[in-house]
């Protein structure tokens, strides 16, 4: 299948155009030091974390703790918050994503999120919503780059047998797992380097909870994946990474483990760790 990559046409938008590079590469993500507030109130205290590249990385703890503002400060969306703010730095293959003389829309663009509950444009046909992040960034694309645009983005979200015979259908008529992969669709087709995924199957039964997980499996092939989730079967099927979040009573979040999933799970080093992931509390 021949790669795709972009480049900038006279009127500064960017064009899709086909190419014999390969797509980006792999990218690892790393927080260093990080703290967030939301008002004077503390929510995490110098979190460090590096998410490796083409990696599945899950982050764990009890309800909370910070995981979800930790995953939105991995690509900017936490600064939309009104009253939030953060200190430390987030790096994408070294580069600092807050640096001044980088724009937002390049942390988003690189840095993807799929949320817990399905977010497709309803009255949008399927295949528009694929292609919805092209718009948004301003990326042109010609007719045969977008079909197979479309196709091997639902190919890679699991979703394409299952919808190419009605990619005009609108995507608000597909089954809640079914627009959970069609929404993991959209955010592979503007090629994200990192894929953020907040509690992606909380809102799916167990069927399609496990085709997301294949789906997710088949994908840290070429996108580094960081999830939150409270499931630890799926933390333990899903990553080979993982880190524990806890916020003891009226103090920030912290990372109290970080490491091989199957060490974690297995023999961890803190007793926190082992009751929690053992379901002692949380
Ligand atoms: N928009 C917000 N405004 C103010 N406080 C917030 C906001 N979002 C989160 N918080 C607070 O920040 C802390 C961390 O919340 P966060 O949602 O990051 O935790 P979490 O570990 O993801 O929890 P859960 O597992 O329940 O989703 C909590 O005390 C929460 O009340």
């Amino acid at each position: 299948m021949t790669a795709i990559t972009d480049d900038v046409v006279a009127d500064g938008s960017t064009q899709i155009i086909p190419s014999a590079t390969p797509a980006a590469g792999l990218a690892e993500i790393r927080a260093n030091e990080v703290s967030a507030w939301f008002g004077d109130h503390k929510v995490l205290d110098r979190v460090s974390l590096t998410m490796p590249a083409g990696k599945v990385t899950s982050l764990i703890g009890p309800s909370g703790c910070g995981k979800s503002t930790f995953l939105r400060i991995l690509n900017r969306m936490h600064e939309m918050i009104p009253s939030a703010s953060l200190a430390g730095s987030v790096e994408l293959d070294g580069e600092d994503i807050y640096d001044k003389s980088r724009k937002l829309t390049d942390a988003r663009r690189a840095i993807g999120m799929v949320f817990q509950k399905p977010n497709p444009f309803p009255a949008m046909s399927i295949e528009e919503n694929v292609l919805a992040g092209l718009k948004l960034t301003g990326t042109r694309i010609d007719k045969d780059a977008r079909d197979e645009l479309v196709e091997s983005c639902l190919v890679k979200g699991g979703l394409w047998n299952e919808v190419k015979d009605r990619l005009d259908a609108p995507g608000g008529g597909l089954s809640g797992g079914q627009q959970q992969r069609l929404c993991i669709a959209r955010s592979l087709a503007i090629k994200p380097r990192v894929l953020l995924m907040d509690e992606p199957c909380s809102a799916l039964d167990p069927t399609s909870t496990r085709v997301i997980e294949e789906t997710m499996l088949e994908l840290a092939r070429e996108v580094t994946i960081v999830i939150v989730t409270h499931n630890m079967q799926q933390a333990a099927r899903v990553s080979s990474q993982c880190a524990f979040f806890l916020a003891a009573q009226g103090t920030p979040g912290v990372i109290v483990e970080h490491g091989d999933t199957d060490a974690m799970f297995d023999s961890p080093q803190d007793p926190r760790t082992s009751d929690y992931v053992n379901g002692r509390f949380g």
